[in-house]
């Protein structure tokens, strides 16, 4: 995956750190790389804004670097530049003070009252180098640049924002525009760091991409490049029954949800598909169904029933959980059906009521998944099947910028995976979804009017629906979110579930177009 989609890697700080002086061995300059830095941001500067008056602020390492190159290059473009230092000069890297000699204008001390004469802000304080909370004034500057509503151009991150994680690290500015280096990072991706970050530029600032091959990355961004070669496409030639025959468990009462997933898997190109519900809802699927089958289920004997439709091995993907029910009996119905379809060793997703009903013994879950399997989880159900994982060492006994931060999304996500056996999908504006051995890919194309009631119904399906076509569970996951963004983006407002199988067509033609001719 790495060599097909190199540009959708993303570099943790510690990462880049190592990208950074593997171009150095390769042969590249420090000072060169500085100088393209500084140059990408001071351009993108005079792209996005007329000549205004700018405080740069520069910070006590290579950030503050980037920031004299900047400075300078706004300066000999006649933009009138005000730069503040906070820092102590002699102990900066080489570059950094070559950089720091080359600045022609005059030196002030980081001060909040520099905002007074400033139209706009460039934020080159802390970068990728941050390690401990912000304090004093560079605290206080931050808080005063919030506040004063300026425009703020961040170089590499806004300063305060963990780029591994993308959370706060005390303090932070809400920038404009940011601009990174090479490749993003986790934290341009996640959220709060999203939507911290403004619009995010990537520049190529010369870092040769085989110094990529050292470093065992193993997290992008998610993209059809990730995974477009190891889509389903529809055979001429091909049979329904080549296209995989879906199996969804319908509840008894909440019977709209299971309808949504049921379509979304027809939508996406699965062969067939069977709903199969108890009895005593069958009449309502029945009648509101054409496309898709209804298996009925009879009572007392449901997971029998299931069991023998699932004996038939041409049913070869089942998912289990949206309006499968919770409430006394059907609780225990619900955890049969599950434990029944991840019996068969079939590709299976679990979703909503089924990760809700192993709420109080998850283990008995992670124990009964022995084959592909994908999990959707939003963070209320993450919280209740993975109660230890904010607790667990590998959250707790990292630097203190991330034990005082615990939410860090992408870590939760791959320990989920790591302890469960299943691929996670940690759903959210800023979905990431794990596998067991640790890939993980950050989604960043969702809408915020997905967040609504049925939307991950509808996701299941997608995900059930590419996986009964025989995709690998990491990739159709991806896939599966990924379209979801797109048809997302594809309504916009006033978006409802009901849309967002039938979208689907428009969507997966324009990526057919792209990808396919
Ligand atoms: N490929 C790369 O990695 C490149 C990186 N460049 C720049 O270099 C930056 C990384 O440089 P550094 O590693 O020097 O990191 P920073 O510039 O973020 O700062 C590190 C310095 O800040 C101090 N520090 C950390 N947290 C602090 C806190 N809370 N309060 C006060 N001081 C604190 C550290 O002790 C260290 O002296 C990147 O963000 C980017 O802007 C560019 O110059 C070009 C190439
Ligand atoms: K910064």
């Amino acid at each position: 995956m790495a060599q097909i989609a190199s540009t959708q890697l993303l570099l943790t700080p510690n990462e880049m750190g190592m990208a950074d002086k593997a171009a150095v061995v390769a042969g590249e300059s420090a000072f060169t790389l500085m100088a393209s830095a500084g140059k990408a941001v001071a351009d993108a500067i005079m792209t996005r804004w007329s000549k205004h008056s700018v405080l740069v602020m520069a910070g006590p390492g290579n950030n503050g670097g980037d920031g004299f190159v900047i400075a300078q290059a706004l300066l000999q473009h006649g933009w009138p530049v005000t730069l503040a230092f906070m820092g102590q000069i002699d102990v900066m890297s080489e570059e950094a003070q070559a950089h720091a000699k080359a600045w022609q204008g005059e030196w002030q001390t980081l001060s909040p009252t520099q905002l007074e004469n400033a139209e706009l802000v460039v934020d080159a304080l802390f970068g990728a180098g941050l390690s401990r909370p912000i304090e004093g004034v560079a605290h206080d500057m931050l808080e005063a640049v919030a506040q004063s509503g300026l425009p703020v151009c961040a170089v590499d991150v806004p300063s305060g924002l963990d780029g591994e994680t993308g959370q706060v690290f005390g303090v932070t500015v809400n920038a404009e525009l940011t601009v990174t280096f090479f490749r993003k990072k986790p934290g341009h991706l996640l959220f709060p760091g999203r939507g911290l970050c403004g619009e995010l530029m990537v520049a190529d600032i010369g870092i040769p991409v085989t110094v990529l091959d050292e470093l065992n990355l193993q997290t992008w961004e998610n993209n059809p490049e990730l995974w477009y070669q190891k889509y389903p496409w529809p055979r001429l030639d091909g049979h329904k029954f080549h296209r995989g025959h879906a199996v969804v468990y319908g509840g008894e009462t909440m019977t709209g949800a299971s309808r949504l997933t049921a379509r979304g898997a027809m939508r996406i190109g699965a062969g067939l598909v069977t709903l199969a519900a108890p009895i005593k809802a069958w009449a309502v699927y029945a009648t509101a169904l054409t496309g898709v089958m209804v298996a009925k289920l009879e009572q007392s004997q449901e997971t029998e029933d299931f069991e023998e439709l699932l004996l038939d091995s041409r049913h070869n993907a089942i998912a289990v959980g949206p309006g499968a029910g919770l409430a006394g009996f059907e609780r225990i119905r619900t955890r049969k059906i599950a434990l029944t379809a991840l019996l068969t060793g079939r590709a299976t997703v679990l979703d909503a009521d089924a990760l809700s009903a192993f709420s109080e013994d998850p283990q008995i879950l992670f124990d009964a998944i022995n084959g592909p399997c994908v999990m959707t989880p939003h963070e209320g159900e993450f919280m209740r099947l993975f109660p230890d994982i904010n607790n667990s060492p590998e959250i707790n006994n990292t630097p203190e910028i991330k034990k005082n931060h615990p939410d860090n999304k992408l870590t939760r996500a791959r320990l989920a995976a790591k302890q469960s056996g299943a691929v996670v999908v940690l759903k959210g504006a800023d979905t990431v979804i794990a596998a067991p051995d640790g890939l993980a890919i950050i989604n960043s194309n969702a809408p915020a009017e997905l967040a609504t009631g049925g939307s991950g119904d509808v996701l299941t399906g997608f995900i059930v629906g590419l996986l009964a076509q025989g995709m690998e569970p990491f990739d159709a996951a991806a896939a599966a979110v990924w379209m979801h963004g797109e048809v997302g983006n594809d309504i916009g407002a006033g978006l409802i579930a009901e849309d967002l199988p039938d979208h689907l067509p428009k969507v997966l033609s324009t990526f057919k177009t792209q990808y396919f001719s």
